[in-house]
């Protein structure tokens, strides 16, 4: 499943030169990276509320949907900065195996 990421990052680095009234993707990066995040917020509270109505009982297909634009916008956010998934994955692989209470207590926290 994560060819899909492959491919979607190899689509999102070619938006970066792409003329933006054909592409929502080069229309983001034209707009810069204020709108990115406007958009990274607005997905993380359609997500929250998403869940919360899947708690009580909700469609678990609309936390799919809602959770899939927020991660999308979070790819246009790496790509926009020079970064991609592998860059986060990459970091979940260095934590895996590592319980967060002890890489918490590492951080002295
Ligand atoms: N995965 C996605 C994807 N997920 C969500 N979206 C778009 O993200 C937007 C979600 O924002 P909203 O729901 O808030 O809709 P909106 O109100 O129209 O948005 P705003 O006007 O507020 O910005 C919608 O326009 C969706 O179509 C996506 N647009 C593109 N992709 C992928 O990116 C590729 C490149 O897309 P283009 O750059 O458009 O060719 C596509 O082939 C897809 O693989």
């Amino acid at each position: 499943m994560s060819d899909v990421l492959d491919q979607l990052a190899k689509v999102l680095e070619q938006r970066r030169t792409a003329e933006a009234d054909a592409s929502y993707v080069a229309s983001l990066h034209k707009a810069g990276l204020d709108k990115i995040l406007k958009k990274v917020g607005e997905e993380s509270a359609e997500t929250i509320i998403a869940a919360k109505a899947c708690e009580a009982g909700g469609a678990k297909s609309d936390l799919v949907y809602e959770t899939a634009d927020l991660w999308f916008h979070s790819l246009v956010m790496l790509s926009h900065l020079g970064l991609s998934h592998d860059d986060v994955l990459q970091e979940l692989e260095r934590r895996f195996g590592l319980s967060g209470l002890e890489e918490k207590a590492s951080r002295g926290q």
